[in-house]
């Protein structure tokens, strides 16, 4: 990737994300990441090799992308300081904040920007992230298909044709390595309760993790017959499943993830203060 791309914030998803493009093979010098305090960018530049800056308009003054990667509830104080940089040097926008719309944030950076929202998570980090992409009409097809290179330096990509759908991509990826990290988190107090030390439950927990994640990606039968497969009639996973069905899990994921992109949904209407 030719591109020179700025990160606004270098935080746990920016770095996530720059940590992932290095691994796979961008060069470290096209990366600047900005932040406001010197100490976190003197960590993230030892550790990734990258341009820092704790002046943000310096930072995209040469930049064909920029990243915005600060917490939603600072974006508009961000945008409106470097609307007339941006403005300027017109680079692809790409905000990866939850619950913002393309619209408000063009809007704060003066208008008529080629805008990508982005929904990734923190597995980039690893080279398995799973981001939601959506575009302005302002996106040229080249910068699509910059948006898409980018993150698939990191992992999947899928894009949606209506905004509103991001809201369920939080859902189901942008906030879900935190449902998988609690399930771990239950699996091992459980199993400590069962007698198995802490390391040991822990190791076996995420090793099943991973062997399921990677069984259901490479199979052609659904996650219902896989499932089903390790249910031997009048066996023990029969009984842990069916304990999970009568305790409503099905219901509570719903439940969460409804709860999840309700907030996408109310967290952009406060802050487009509408
Ligand atoms: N974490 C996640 O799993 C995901 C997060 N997101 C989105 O990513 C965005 C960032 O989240 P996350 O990385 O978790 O948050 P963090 O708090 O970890 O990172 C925010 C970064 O922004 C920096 N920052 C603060 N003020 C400024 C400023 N004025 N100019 C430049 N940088 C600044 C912070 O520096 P300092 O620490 O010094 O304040 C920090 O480096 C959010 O909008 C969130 O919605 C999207 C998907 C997943
Ligand atoms: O919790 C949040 O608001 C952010 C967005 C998706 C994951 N983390």
């Amino acid at each position: 990737m030719a591109n020179k791309i700025t990160f606004i914030g270098a935080g746990n998803m920016a770095s996530a994300i720059i940590g992932g493009l290095i691994d796979s093979g961008v060069e470290p010098s096209t990366i600047t990441a900005t932040a406001p305090n010197d100490s976190e960018l003197a960590a993230i530049k030892q550790r990734l090799g990258i341009n820092t800056d704790t002046d943000n308009n310096a930072a995209v003054a040469d930049a064909d992308v920029v990243v915005l990667a600060v917490k939603p509830q600072i974006m508009r104080n961000v945008c409106e300081a470097l609307r007339d940089s941006i403005q300027q040097q017109q680079p692809l926008m790409i905000s990866i904040a939850a619950g913002l719309y393309a619209d408000t944030i063009d809007q704060w950076l003066g208008g008529h920007n080629a805008m990508v929202r982005c929904m990734p998570n923190t597995p980039s980090l690893v080279g398995y992230g799973a981001s939601g992409l959506y575009a302005n009409a302002k996106v040229s097809d080249a910068q699509r298909e910059i948006a898409t290179q980018l993150m698939e330096a990191v992992g999947i990509v899928e894009w949606v044709e209506e905004e509103a759908l991001l809201d369920a991509v939080t859902a189901v990826s942008g906030s879900a390595p935190a449902y998988f990290f609690l399930m771990f988190e239950a699996m091992e107090e459980a199993a400590v309760k069962l007698g198995l030390p802490a390391a040991t439950a822990r190791r076996l927990a995420i090793q099943t993790a991973l062997g399921a994640a990677t069984m259901a990606q490479q199979s052609d039968k659904d996650p219902a017959t896989l499932k089903q497969n390790v249910m031997s009639p009048g066996g023990t996973t029969e009984r842990a499943i069916q304990h999970m069905e009568e305790a409503q899990l099905r219901t509570t994921i719903a439940d969460a993830m409804q709860a999840c992109a309700d907030r996408a949904q109310a967290m952009a209407k406060e802050l487009s203060g509408s």
